[in-house]
């Protein structure tokens, strides 16, 4: 009855989509829990019995799915000792009808994603304190086993102009074995190409930009050089069957032109195309863009390149990285990168922030139901392990609000 009472209630807040009712509290009351009533409101104790009870009805089973969400409990405390590995958090939501209510808003979203985790290069390479190679490797250990199926690793650049990368042959010869992700490196010219191979790199990345001032500060020669050098790259990597990523910077906003059209990022992506690169990351370096200038931006560029070669690199400086995301994925895009915590910035981009961070955005995905196959609870745990390493909060707005959230916090 009461039971009963509790779907009845739990139903008529549904349909008036009210938010002020709060099942957290109505399901623990003493007297529903006394009679019953827990098992509304599962916590990890004898789980299988609750579903098999709530399993009853279609109803019952929103309703064990609904508290799954909500429940504070389910999400633990991630905060080392504190954390309980039993609660297997998800921000997915189960109502499956409205996930097809979605669908149609949400147009031609892919299924699943596949995130390019750059933090080990792309979030490390702008830190004061050089990090050692041994808390590197964990870190990138840390990310494999969360399951992130690339872990780009390093660069092999000048360590006069990227000094915080200068291990980067030390790094990939300690991850050699390791399982389960792919380990790209950036390399700017042959000999940083050459000296990851020798290492034991499997893939490289080369780095153009669309933007001239953005070239010459970044890696002191002009579009049309660095596209010379890359192709040298290409070609070599080619001859080695080792595939090749190219990045183009600067894609909507440079620190030095301002707006960057879209032409030029087309003119560069054809070249980088035709030099062999399997995969085209489209980098707003300094996070200046929202879906105003993104979409035109990509418009442009998929006429020239094939939607699954596409990749998209947003930082989050101005807090428009998900939305960005979100419009890419819209257009067909299926591969973004990201950082966990939200760590990095280039060091020839002033005032650039992180890029976006790797739980945000592995949240928002799980929240439109898109696989990543990316555990959260393990990747916080990796963000956390360089947080503390660095002695700064994590970046990411999804890791704080987890962290902070207790099994006694009853609203979420
Ligand atoms: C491109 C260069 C090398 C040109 O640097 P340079 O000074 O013009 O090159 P150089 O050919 O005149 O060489 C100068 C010295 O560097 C050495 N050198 C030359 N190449 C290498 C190498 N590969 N590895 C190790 N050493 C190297 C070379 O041997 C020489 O040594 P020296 O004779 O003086 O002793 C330099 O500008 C450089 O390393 N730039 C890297 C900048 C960088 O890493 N920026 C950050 C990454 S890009 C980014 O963050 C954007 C992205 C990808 O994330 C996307 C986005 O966010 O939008």
């Amino acid at each position: 009855m009461l039971i009963q009472k509790a779907v009845n209630k739990f139903l008529r807040w549904r349909s008036l989509g009210s938010k002020e009712f709060d099942p957290l509290l109505f399901f623990s009351k003493p007297e529903i829990l006394s009679k019953g009533g827990n098992e509304c409101f599962p916590n990890h104790k004898n789980m299988e019995n609750k579903r098999a009870f709530l399993s009853e009805s279609q109803t019952k089973h929103e309703l064990l799915n609904f508290s799954f969400y909500q429940a504070p409990e389910v999400v633990g405390h991630i905060h080392g000792a504190v954390y309980t590995p039993h609660h297997r958090y998800s921000s997915q939501h189960s109502f499956s009808h409205e996930i097809n209510i979605n669908r149609k808003l949400l147009g031609s979203i892919p299924e699943s994603v596949k995130i390019v985790e750059v933090g080990p290069r792309d979030g490390l390479q702008n830190e004061k304190e050089i990090v050692p190679t041994a808390v590197k490797v964990e870190l990138i250990k840390m990310l494999v086993s969360s399951g992130l199926p690339v872990v780009e690793a390093t660069s092999f650049v000048s360590p006069k102009w990227v000094p915080q990368l200068a291990d980067a042959k030390d790094v990939i010869s300690s991850i050699q074995g390791i399982e389960g992700s792919r380990f790209p490196v950036l390399t700017p010219n042959l000999k940083g190409f050459e000296a990851a191979v020798s290492a034991g790199a499997k893939e490289v990345a080369i780095f153009a930009a669309a933007s001239e001032s953005f070239s010459q500060s970044n890696i002191n020669c002009s579009i049309k050089d660095s596209l010379a050098r890359y192709g040298d790259v290409a070609l070599a990597a080619s001859n080695l069957s080792i595939p090749i990523r190219g990045y183009i910077s600067c894609v909507v906003g440079c620190p030095v032109e301002g707006a960057v059209p879209p032409s030029q990022v087309v003119y560069v992506a054809q070249e980088l195309l035709n030099m062999g690169c399997t995969e085209i990351s489209l980098g707003d370096t300094i996070g200046v863009g929202t879906p105003g200038t993104v979409i035109p931006m990509l418009e442009a560029v998929l006429e020239v390149v094939p939607v699954e070669k596409l990749a998209v690199h947003f930082h989050d400086t101005y807090g428009q990285a998900l939305s960005n995301i979100l419009i890419s994925l819209q257009m067909g895009i299926r591969t973004v990168d990201s950082s966990v915590s939200g760590l990095g910035g280039c060091p020839y981009a002033k005032g650039a922030s992180g890029n976006v961070a790797t739980e945000d955005v592995v949240y928002m995905l799980n929240g439109l139901g898109v696989k990543t196959n990316v555990d959260l609870r393990k990747l916080m745990l990796a963000g956390e392990f360089i947080c503390k390493h660095l002695g700064r909060p994590s970046g990411s707005k999804v890791a704080i609000a987890l962290s902070k959230t207790t099994a006694t916090a009853s609203k979420l």
